[in-house]
């Protein structure tokens, strides 16, 4: 694609639990940023903005193509043998560390496109993906050859911090939140807390709070070379029977800048699962988190093994993610620079 004349893109649309992840296979030429690994590309795009998958990131992303909360992949190579893909997620600010939902959408439409070998009848399969965050799994269940369900398997995960205080302008007293790592950083916030159930016609006062909490928190959000994702605003529910069975929340996931996930957010619902293993709520291996979206879409969660954690005061775990994909459709767009809003606008 020469920065001058027009041509087309195809996209293959999916969605998992309402969140949409547009899939890109195949880079134009010239696309792909340089590096030896996921994480590496992903830096060196950024370091850019006029790269041109950045370009390609917002026509695909912004209107009139996307929308302010359109999400999506490009399909890369590996880092090494070991994984089938690599993958860099993109959103409307720019290119994510860690993506549930994507990680179970790419798991269907992997096997649905024959690119890993799925049993004939039914069995599981895994779909190895290099991310940004590190290497992940969406272990697909198949029912005569065809996806039922998908489980992400995430990076290591752990809470990063507790009971942290912040002063915010939409509400009067200070709030506490915690902070943790589930392949990027989330704050994690009880909604009870700003007087707030987790529906959707309180989601412009979520964005508006996500906001105010990422400003409020500023540095103190940042963990290493990962900056604060989202904010994670939840709600407890009615507990499903016996504790140790599992813990019921319905959360929104406010992400980059006031981007509103539609689904229960996978790498969220991974910090969500370390952080109620260090409150002593879940335990490796016997109980599940049930973790419903701002629409009610449904995630079932649970905890794979504790692993040695890298910080003293909280522990690590393997999380499992469950969620549902669905093909929405396949795109053929025309990129044309002479279009009179190249490359796309955005309204929020
Ligand atoms: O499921 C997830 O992990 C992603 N959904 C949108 C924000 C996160 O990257």
């Amino acid at each position: 694609m020469s920065s001058n004349e027009a041509s087309w893109i195809e996209t293959e649309d999916w969605h998992t639990a309402g969140e949409p992840f547009r899939i890109v296979d195949k880079l134009p030429t010239g696309h792909l940023p340089e590096g030896q690994s996921v994480a590496e590309r992903r830096f060196n795009v950024m370091k850019k903005s006029e790269h041109p998958l950045n370009v390609l990131r917002q026509l695909l992303c912004h209107e009139p193509r996307g929308h302010a909360d359109m999400y999506g992949g490009f399909v890369t190579p590996p880092n090494d043998s070991g994984a089938h893909f690599g993958v860099l997620f993109w959103h409307k600010d720019g290119f994510s560390t860690a993506c549930g939902h994507g990680t179970i959408a790419l798991g269907y439409w992997a096997v649905n496109k024959g690119l890993v070998k799925a049993p004939e009848g039914d069995g599981i399969v895994e779909v190895v993906v290099d991310v940004p965050s590190g290497r992940v799994v969406a272990s697909v269940a198949v029912k005569q050859g065809k996806p039922i369900h998908a489980d992400f398997i995430n990076v290591l995960s752990y809470q990063l911090g507790k009971g942290l205080p912040v002063k915010i302008p939409s509400h009067g007293s200070e709030i506490s939140v915690d902070l943790g790592f589930g392949g990027a950083v989330y704050a994690t916030v009880d909604a009870a807390q700003l007087g707030l159930k987790v529906e959707p016609n309180h989601c412009g006062d979520f964005i508006k709070l996500g906001r105010e909490i990422k400003v409020a928190l500023g540095e103190k959000g940042n963990y290493g070379t990962y900056g604060l994702y989202g904010i994670i605003f939840y709600d407890e529910g009615e507990h499903a029977g016996d504790e140790s069975v599992a813990v019921t929340q319905r959360n929104v996931t406010i992400f980059a800048d006031g981007q509103v996930d539609r689904s229960p957010c996978g790498s969220g619902t991974c910090t969500r699962l370390a952080i109620l293993l260090a409150e002593g709520r879940l335990r490796p291996g016997c109980s599940k988190l049930l973790h419903r979206s701002i629409i009610g879409t449904l995630f079932e969660a649970d905890i794979v093994c504790e692993e040695k954690s890298p910080l003293d005061e909280f522990p690590a775990c393997i999380p499992r993610v469950r969620g549902h994909a669905n093909l929405v459709g396949r795109m053929n767009f025309l990129i044309d620079p002479a279009d009179p809003v190249f490359p796309g606008f955005l309204l929020r």
